[in-house]
Order: C-alpha cells, then sequence, then structure tokens
C-alpha cells in the first residue's frame, strides 16, 4: 500500500519541492505519496508547486474565521483549526508534514489527528531548546554576531502542543561563519533542509509501520 502524506506550507515550498521530487525520483528515495498540499496562505508559491505536479491542494483561511468571529479571536483559531483537523482527515494520509507551515496548531488541530493516528512532524531552523517559533534562523544569526553561540542547526520533530518542543527524529548542527551574510547561511540551511526533511519523513514513515505491526 503506497504510504501517503499530507504536506502543511505557508510560503514558497522548496521543501515541499524536495518531498515532491524525492517521491518521483526514479528509483523513488521516498516511498510515499504526497495526497494532498493545505497552505494558510493564498499566495504560496507551494500552492503553484503542487498545481505543477498535479497535486490537489486547498487554501485554507484563517482571516475568513477571524472576521466570522471578530470579538473573540481565540475561538476563531479553535473553530479553524478544528475545521482544518477535518480537511486533513478527510485526505486520509497516514502523516502529516510541516514544511514552512507557520501557524501554531492547538489541541483543536491536534486531537482528532492523534485519536486517528495520524502523526505529525515539523522541519524547524535550529537545534532543540534553541530558538523555538518562528524566525529561528535571524534570531541565531544575530546571537551569532554578538558572539553568543558559534553553531545552529535544523531539526525535524515530532508535532506536539508546546511549539518545536516535539521529540527530535532528525538533528543536523550547522557551524557559522563569520562574516557570513543571512543570507548565505539560509542558502546553506535550505540545503541542509531539504536533504533532512526527506530523511525524516521516511523516518517518520518507518516508526508508524513498526509501531502498527507491533500492535496487532
Ligand atoms: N502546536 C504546534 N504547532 C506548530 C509546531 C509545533 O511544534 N507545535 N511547529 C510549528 C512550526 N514553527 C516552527 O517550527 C512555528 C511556526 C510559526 C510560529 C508562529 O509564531 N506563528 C504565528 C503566526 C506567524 C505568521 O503567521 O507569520 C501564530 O501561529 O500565531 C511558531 C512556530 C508549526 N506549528
Ligand atoms: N518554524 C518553522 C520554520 O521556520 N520553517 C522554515 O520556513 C522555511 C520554509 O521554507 P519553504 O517554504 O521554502 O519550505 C524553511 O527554512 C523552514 O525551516
Amino acid at each position: 500500500m503506497t504510504r501517503r502524506i499530507l504536506v502543511l506550507i505557508s510560503g514558497n515550498g522548496s521543501n515541499l519541492q524536495a518531498l515532491i521530487d524525492a517521491s518521483r525520483a526514479n528509483p523513488s528515495t521516498l516511498e510515499a505519496s504526497i495526497i494532498h498540499v493545505i497552505s494558510n496562505k493564498k499566495a504560496a508559491y507551494g500552492l503553484k508547486r503542487a498545481a505543477n505536479a498535479g497535486i490537489p491542494s486547498t487554501y485554507h483561511n484563517l482571516l475568513a474565521y477571524k472576521n466570522k468571529n471578530p470579538n473573540n479571536p481565540q475561538e476563531a483559531r479553535e473553530a479553524y483549526d478544528a475545521d482544518l483537523a477535518k480537511l486533513i482527515l478527510a485526505q486520509t494520509p497516514d502523516l502529516v508534514v510541516c514544511a514552512g507551515w507557520m501557524h501554531i496548531l492547538s489541541p483543536t488541530a491536534l486531537d482528532p489527528l492523534e485519536e486517528a493516528g495520524v502523526d505529525i512532524i515539523n522541519l524547524h531552523p535550529a537545534l532543540p531548546g534553541q530558538f523555538d517559533g518562528a524566525n529561528a534562523i535571524e534570531r541565531a544569526y544575530e546571537e551569532f554576531q554578538r558572539g553568543e553561540i558559534t553553531k545552529t542547526g535544523i531539526m525535524i520533530h515530532y508535532v506536539i502542543a508546546a511549539v518545536d518542543k516535539g521529540t527530535p527524529i532528525i538533528v543536523r548542527e550547522i557551524e557559522m561563519i563569520k562574516g557570513e551574510s543571512l543570507g548565505d547561511l539560509e542558502n546553506r540551511m535550505h540545503v541542509v533542509e531539504h536533504v533532512e526533511i526527506v530523511n525524516g519523513t521516511r523516518i517518520a514513515l518507518e516508526e508508524r509501520e513498526r509501531s502498527k505491526q507491533a500492535s496487532e
């Protein structure tokens, strides 16, 4: 049975592209099919990448929920997340991959997926516990400029409610270079990301299969 991956994006989608390319390489380096892409940003170039690859996609618009419930942003967010979980489960994925997905998932999104036995993994451009949250690369670069750190990295981790605190699957350290521009650091990190998001996805799928076999 071909393993089914659903990918969540918010922007350029270069990591989505890495997953697409790996799953379609001959021989494939990722034995799985990307069945659907969901973006929380309408202008995400990753939606065009999905279309170019013939992969169905959905734009899930948080603003529409906030406009329907202007006086309670938390309630709007939870309704958005609950519908996001329904959108995801309707595609019956084996795994969800956050690939530049810039929205914090609340338990109203995470709980239905956990109940359905669908794992979520995330690519985060920092080492465990180093720069949790958004803008991690920029924050690392600023600390390096201040002489506070000498290295950063990327990790692929399971997603739990606590942001970027889930169990790491892959951790890769990246040495920082004196005099290097932020753009050059970002480019070096993206090269590593594009390799490790494929490896992390493969490992998560394998771990899921082992866990299913053990429970049978
Ligand atoms: N519950 C979890 N949700 C998410 C996780 C996670 O580990 N647990 N990982 C993130 C990805 N991420 C870092 O890797 C991350 C992305 C975005 C943010 C954030 O502050 N988002 C803001 C909106 C920012 C924007 O729209 O530009 C927000 O959601 O309010 C933090 C961490 C994916 N989600
Ligand atoms: N907190 C999550 C986060 O910061 N993710 C980062 O967003 C970029 C997405 O690029 P892409 O859209 O080209 O894949 C990547 O650098 C990824 O590490």
